[in-house]
């Protein structure tokens, strides 16, 4: 849980305000927003993938922030009018605060300064994800979001200010993500599970429903640049710890593959 994170309390509400009125717009103006059947970019719910899918409890809407030049503005909305220099002005600051979360965890692993960021390389993706939760009336029969680890190397969440719900499974139970209105939750994601040898955890996390209010939230992922390679820092092997993943790439490709084949990427990347 970050406080004190740098960025100002006004933005982090007015993202969340921003996002909260694009969510309300009516259906057909959303819809110009919406993806394509196989893209994640733009408006949408879950794709479909089988007779037998469950569904989660939320619309989304994803855009690439990072780099900016392949920015697909198409699926910006123009409606709140602020939206587009609201996300931006986040982004710009949040990446400021990933560049601090690197040097942090490099440190407290004493390893060479950049030996994470420079896997992610200075073109590295970021994409945020808004959420949004309507509510509903059979909590106990449906997540918003099922229970899943981030591919990412880094995720970056505000939360909604008043509703909680997420939850992350430690120590064989689920346990509640408390909401502090102007903390960012920072969760690492399977890459930086790689990267740092098997130290640094990439938590199984999901989000329950609620049956009187809506919810809403904005993850921001960052991701290495799709063909660097990334693996296990050399400093993090030894002979008390062996090298526990091989180096891989595209590992967002990878984890579609083994999705695909009902397998789990982190336990494909393995030794
Ligand atoms: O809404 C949340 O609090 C978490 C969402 C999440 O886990 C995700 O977007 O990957
Ligand atoms: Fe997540």
């Amino acid at each position: 849980m970050a406080t004190g994170n740098g960025i100002p309390s006004s933005l982090l509400d007015k993202l969340r305000e921003v996002a909260k009125q694009f969510f309300a717009l009516p259906a057909e103006e959303k819809h110009k927003y919406s993806r394509a059947a196989n893209k994640v970019e733009g408006y949408g719910q879950d794709g479909v993938v089988s007779e037998k899918q469950i569904f989660d409890w939320s619309s989304r809407l994803s855009l690439k922030v990072f780099p900016e030049d392949q920015r697909r503005l198409n699926f910006w909305p123009e409606n709140p009018s602020d939206f587009i220099d609201v996300l931006h002005e986040y982004v710009v600051k949040l990446k400021g605060v990933m560049d601090i979360l690197f040097k942090a965890m490099e440190k407290s692993l004493n390893l060479v300064e950049g030996s994470f960021s420079s896997q992610f390389g200075d073109n590295s993706l970021m994409k945020a994800r808004f959420n949004f939760y309507p509510p509903c009336s059979r909590p106990d029969m449906v997540l918003g979001v099922k229970a899943h680890s981030d591919r990412s190397g880094i995720t970056v969440l505000l939360q909604d200010d008043e509703v909680g719900g997420l939850q992350i499974f430690k120590d064989d139970k689920w346990i509640n993500v408390p909401v502090i209105p102007h903390a960012l939750v920072v969760n690492l994601g399977d890459q930086m599970q790689i990267m740092s040898n098997g130290i640094f955890k990439s938590p199984l996390h999901r989000v329950l429903t609620n049956t009187d209010k809506l919810r809403i939230s904005v993850a921001t992922f960052n991701t290495p640049e799709p063909d660097k390679e990334i693996g296990p820092v050399e400093q993090l092997i030894d002979e008390k710890r062996p090298r526990l993943y091989r180096n891989v790439k595209n590992f967002a490709a990878f984890d579609y593959e083994c999705l695909q084949k009902g397998k789990v990427a982190l336990e494909e990347a393995k030794i």
